[in-house]
């Protein structure tokens, strides 16, 4: 299966489980793999056959921005969910990471896979 992917894509965020998380924003990182056939758009050279991935990202940043949730799983599950009904991809890896929440360690998170990850590409 082709990829489409967006890396270390930097979003202030309402997220956390303590009291006072939910009264700051805090950076946090995402990383998507996203599934596409990317032979189509490589022989059309037309961005609509495309899975856009400046438009996949500004959705991210809309509904990160929009949110506040407690935990990163629930987060990557919203952003895994949307991109995928909103897109029609057919798999999608998520990578929701909070860099220095952790003493002693440079990012703690989750990476997350829906979707069908054996998505046979139309011949
Ligand atoms: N698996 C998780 N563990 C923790 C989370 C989380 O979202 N998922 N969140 C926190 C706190 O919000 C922490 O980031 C504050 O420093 C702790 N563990």
């Amino acid at each position: 299966m082709d990829i489409v992917y967006v890396r270390d894509l930097k979003i202030d965020a309402h997220i956390g489980i303590y009291e006072w998380e939910k009264r700051i924003l805090q950076k946090i990182r995402i990383d998507l793999e996203m599934g596409w056939d990317n032979r189509i758009p490589a022989a059309s050279d037309n961005i609509k056959d495309t899975l856009n991935y400046k438009t996949a990202a500004k959705r991210v940043v809309q509904l990160v921005e929009d949110s506040h949730y407690d935990l990163v799983e629930r987060l990557a599950e919203a952003i895994a969910d949307t991109l995928m009904r909103e897109f029609s991809i057919p798999w999608i890896q998520v990578t929701v990471g909070k860099p220095g929440a952790v003493r002693g360690s440079s990012e703690v998170g989750v990476k997350i896979e829906r979707g069908d990850r054996q998505w046979q590409m139309s011949t």
